[in-house]
């Protein structure tokens, strides 16, 4: 088995053995594939699959989630070859791990799922039709025999146009466990706490409020009930002294009243 490179891969390669096929994208002994239309992302919001095109044209894979790529060209690929697949290095080197892989057997015809985990700190954005994909071709010494070629009987990936829904299903069914789904976990529950700290500081301030509050009226209620037995006491105290001096004022006016009346008569004596 070699690869083919050079002149060999120029001639080897077609239209018919990669659809929308461009020479310019011969790198090296690869040819550059290029992000399709469907992705699908594990933090989907309506966790459909994403269709990118000319108004949406970008995918952002955060850290942490898994991501179903679909190249745009369909790869034909003959009975005497098999060919390998990679991501290139850049993406790569940003955190991008590709999951799937390695190979595409004699006789598939497709287009070509790609999975990826972002294993990096921070968001990775993938543009529509740029090229992230590489596809090298080896050539078998022998021709398979077409019972033993990658077909639609039995085989799952023949003729893939769109991204499979069962893997979309299987994506969807269970949390994520990465360490960055993690540390949103760790994160939200510190929120809680944070939350649930304030709200017990504010609920012990307005307890400890009303506490002293009712103190303060009971220390109110009993100064305000000793003023008044005082007044009470003050004001008996005048009444006894105002009787007091009546009754005086009385046994005065008697003495005035005898006093008057021995001077009305005439020796002075009644
Ligand atoms: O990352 C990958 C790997 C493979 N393929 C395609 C090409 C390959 O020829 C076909 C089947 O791959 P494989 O034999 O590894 O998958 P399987 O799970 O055994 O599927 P099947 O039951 O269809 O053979 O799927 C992809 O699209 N992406």
């Amino acid at each position: 088995m070699a690869f083919l490179g050079g002149r060999d891969l120029r001639l080897f390669l077609n239209n018919k053995i990669i659809s929308d096929y461009q020479e310019t994208r011969i790198k090296q002994a690869a040819y550059e594939l290029s992000l399709g239309e469907e992705v699908y992302r594990t933090d989907a919001i309506d966790g459909k699959v994403e269709v990118l095109n000319d108004k949406n044209r970008t995918v952002t894979i955060n850290p942490g989630q898994f991501t179903l790529l679909m190249t745009k060209e369909t790869v034909t690929i003959p009975s005497d070859k098999l060919a390998f697949i990679s991501i290139k290095a850049k993406p790569k080197l940003k955190g991008l791990v590709n999951v799937s892989g390695f190979h595409v057997d004699p006789g598939f015809s497709g287009k070509l799922l790609f999975s990826v985990y972002n294993a990096g700190p921070s968001t990775i954005t993938l543009r529509h039709d740029e090229p992230y994909f590489l596809i090298w071709f080896a050539e078998l010494k022998q021709n398979l025999l077409s019972n033993d070629l990658y077909n639609n009987s039995g085989n799952n990936h023949q003729d893939q146009k769109g991204i499979p829904s069962e893997y979309i299903d299987a994506l969807k069914s269970g949390e994520l466990a990465s360490p960055s789904a993690l540390l949103k976990k760790i994160k939200d529950v510190e929120k809680i706490k944070i939350n649930n700290e304030y709200l017990l500081k504010l609920f012990i301030g307005i307890a400890v409020t009303i506490g002293l509050k009712i103190m303060w009226d009971s220390n109110a209620e009993q100064k305000g009930y000793e003023m008044r037995v005082l007044e009470e006491r003050t004001l008996k105290n005048l009444y006894e002294q105002i009787d007091s001096i009546k009754s005086n004022s009385i046994s005065l006016g008697n003495i005035d009243s005898i006093i008057r009346e021995s001077k009305q008569t005439p020796n002075g004596i009644k």
